[in-house]
């Protein structure tokens, strides 16, 4: 059985307009309508056919809907849920995909009936934004993490969680707080980590004459690209996941030092250790067929 048959998505960016591309592709039968608070969004998304209806408001789109999917920025969630909060019919289910959970699970159940949130981030993306930057098999193989509040109805959690498998995500379930310390750790330290990485070499750029980009090669070109993902976005990661992101930046400081330390000292044990045992993980991690980069290929070429 359909899961849900009329679907709203709510910010029509790259996540949003990858959800309706994937409803579209995996749920063909399924009543698409978007929102974005951006005219020029909406008329792209009209433009490219990317949904039934685009509606010029939240309420607007969200009148007939079994389930509302809020792909907005994580600060903006709060603001969004507020503005449908009174045109939500009795029986929809609202849920959303921002990268951190435990200030979006409190935002939403602020306003809404906290039985019938239930939050969730597909571990999907890439560094693009808007709407013409979504692809339908985005969230195929990968993971939708599903972080219910206490108070979601089960029925409701049931129904999200088969409606990302239709997507083709492989779904696993896990409380807010825990999602973001383990997503501190995987994704927003490394977004950080790439910032301030293309950021300081760019200072030196100015200095050496735009070396640093004329010989820009494997690693650093990694790192831009990265580098390149959204502002707002991760802004509002950052300042939404502070605790958590704060405790793992001290750690990975204190690992920084060892290896300072080990350099200054002429420790090559202590390097050649280190190394050798980041290069176990990167190994077992592509005999699993999690290469991102393979994956991605596949994806986008099938
Ligand atoms: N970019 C990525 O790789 C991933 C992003 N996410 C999460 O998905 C969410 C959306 O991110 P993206 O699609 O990448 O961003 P995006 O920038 O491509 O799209 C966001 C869209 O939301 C619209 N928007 C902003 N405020 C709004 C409001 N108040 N009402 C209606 N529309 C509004 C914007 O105009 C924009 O079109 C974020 O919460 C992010 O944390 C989750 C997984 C991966
Ligand atoms: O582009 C990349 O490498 C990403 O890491 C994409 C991404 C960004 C944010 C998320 O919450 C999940 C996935």
């Amino acid at each position: 059985m359909l899961p849900f048959s009329r679907v709203s998505v709510i910010g029509l960016g790259l996540i949003g307009s990858s959800v309706a591309r994937a409803v579209r592709q995996y749920l063909p039968t399924v009543r698409l309508t978007g929102h974005d608070a951006s005219a020029a969004v909406r008329e792209t998304a009209r433009r490219i056919e990317l949904v039934d209806d685009v509606a010029d408001s939240a309420a607007a789109a969200v009148t007939d809907a079994d389930l509302v999917i809020l792909c907005v920025p994580v600060g903006a969630m709060a603001a969004v849920a507020a503005e449908l909060a009174d045109e939500l019919p009795a029986d929809a289910i609202v849920s959303d995909v921002g990268s951190c959970k435990t200030a979006v699970a409190q935002a939403l159940a602020a306003v809404l009936p906290p039985e019938r949130v239930v939050p969730a981030h597909p571990v999907a993306g890439t560094e693009q934004s808007g709407p013409e930057a979504g692809f339908a098999s985005l969230f195929r193989g990968r993971w939708c993490i599903v972080t219910p509040l206490a108070e979601s109805d089960s029925l409701a959690v049931a129904r999200v969680e088969e409606f990302w498998r239709r997507l083709g995500a492989d779904v696993e379930r896990m409380a807010p707080d825990h999602h973001d310390r383990v997503l501190a750790v995987t994704s927003h330290l490394p977004h950080l980590i790439a910032y301030t990485i293309v950021g300081t070499a760019d200072d030196l750029g100015q200095v050496t004459e735009s070396e640093v980009i004329k010989f820009s090669a494997g690693g650093f070109r990694d790192f831009t690209r990265i580098a390149a993902s959204d502002p707002v976005m991760w802004r509002d990661v950052f300042l939404a996941n502070k605790e958590a992101v704060l405790e793992m930046l001290q750690r990975f400081s204190e690992d920084l030092s060892q290896l300072q330390r080990a350099i200054r000292w002429g420790d090559g044990d202590a390097l050649y250790d280190r190394f050798a045992r980041t290069r176990a993980i990167r190994r077992s991690i592509v005999d699993q067929g999690q290469d991102d980069a393979a994956a991605d290929f596949g994806r986008r070429h099938d």
